[in-house]
């Protein structure tokens, strides 16, 4: 089964590099727009078992995806940053993710779920199917995470698809300029203890961490190779169409094809 989580940071501080061009309305309408379109992506994929958003802001969040079969958790004071939302969010899917027998869609929910920490509300009704740990699973790969980006507006279900039935257990579906990382899949029980490289990872220091850390911002696919590769984990990098633009700057706009325009222009018609 594979579980996608999405990152939304909030409903002001959003889009910053687009501040010359779009005032801070227009940015919240873009990212609802954004966001409400890499979350329905998702959840017409195949492959994808379960959508969370995990947000700094779940009333914004809330209101974002009104209507969407989406789970939205909330981003703790002290995990701040990208990184800290996704480290959270993995911590606390995993126990349904890897917890045998337990339905992960099952939003409301303890199963597995360490007591102290609260799982995800769900926004809209629970469309997802029967439980896929329940089903014959001989050949597929273990739970995996997927994480999506919440500014993707060329996703489409075939890319998400595509990600998905790589061979690789971790998929990462880099920018245009092959520097950031805008999706990544990855196992969710990556412990360095149980890899056969585990001297490799004494002598980077990694002996006795839990999990292939999130590295995104400046540089994050090598980042992320690199924590592949220390923990004796196959990656391959993805380069689509529709993975490579994530919409942060006014250049980025002007890369989109002219379909996938006119969608965000009908919500935000300052974008030129
Ligand atoms: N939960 C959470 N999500 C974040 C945080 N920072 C960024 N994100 C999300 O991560 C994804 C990539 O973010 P960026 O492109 O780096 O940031 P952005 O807010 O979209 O744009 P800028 O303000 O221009 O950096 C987007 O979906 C953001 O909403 C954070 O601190 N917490
Ligand atoms: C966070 C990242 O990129 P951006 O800030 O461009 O969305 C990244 O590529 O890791």
């Amino acid at each position: 089964m594979t579980t996608a989580v999405v990152p939304l940071r909030d409903g002001v501080s959003g889009k910053s590099r687009l501040a010359a061009v779009l005032d801070a309305a227009s940015r919240r309408r873009l990212v609802r727009v954004l966001a409400r379109h890499v979350v329905t992506t998702l959840l017409a994929a195949d492959g994808i078992d379960r959508v969370v958003v995990v947000t700094a802001d779940p009333v914004f969040t809330r209101e974002t995806l009104a209507g969407l079969a989406v789970e939205v958790l909330e981003q703790p004071a002290d995990r701040q940053g990208l990184n800290g939302a996704l480290e959270h969010a993995r911590e606390v899917l995993a126990a349904d993710a890897v917890g045998a027998g337990t339905h992960a869609a099952d939003a409301g929910a303890a199963g597995t779920r360490a007591a102290d920490m609260p799982g995800p509300d769900a926004v809209g009704p629970d469309t997802s199917g029967p439980d896929p740990l329940c089903a014959d699973a001989v050949g597929q790969p273990g739970p995996r995470l997927l994480v999506a980006h919440a500014d993707l507006p060329a996703l489409t279900p075939a890319d998400v698809t595509a990600l998905l039935a790589e061979q690789a257990p971790v998929v990462i579906a880099t920018d245009r300029y092959r520097s950031g990382t805008n999706l990544l899949l990855l196992p969710f029980e990556t412990e360095v203890s149980s890899l056969s490289t585990g001297g490799k990872a004494r002598n980077l220091g990694l002996e006795g961490e839990v999990g292939f850390r999130f590295r995104f911002g400046v540089g994050s696919l090598a980042a992320h190779l690199a924590e592949a590769d220390a923990r004796g984990l196959a990656a391959s990098v993805v380069d689509r169409p529709g993975t490579a633009v994530d919409l942060d700057t006014a250049d980025d706009w002007s890369q989109l094809p002219p379909e996938v325009r006119d969608v965000v222009r009908h919500e935000v018609p300052e974008l030129l």
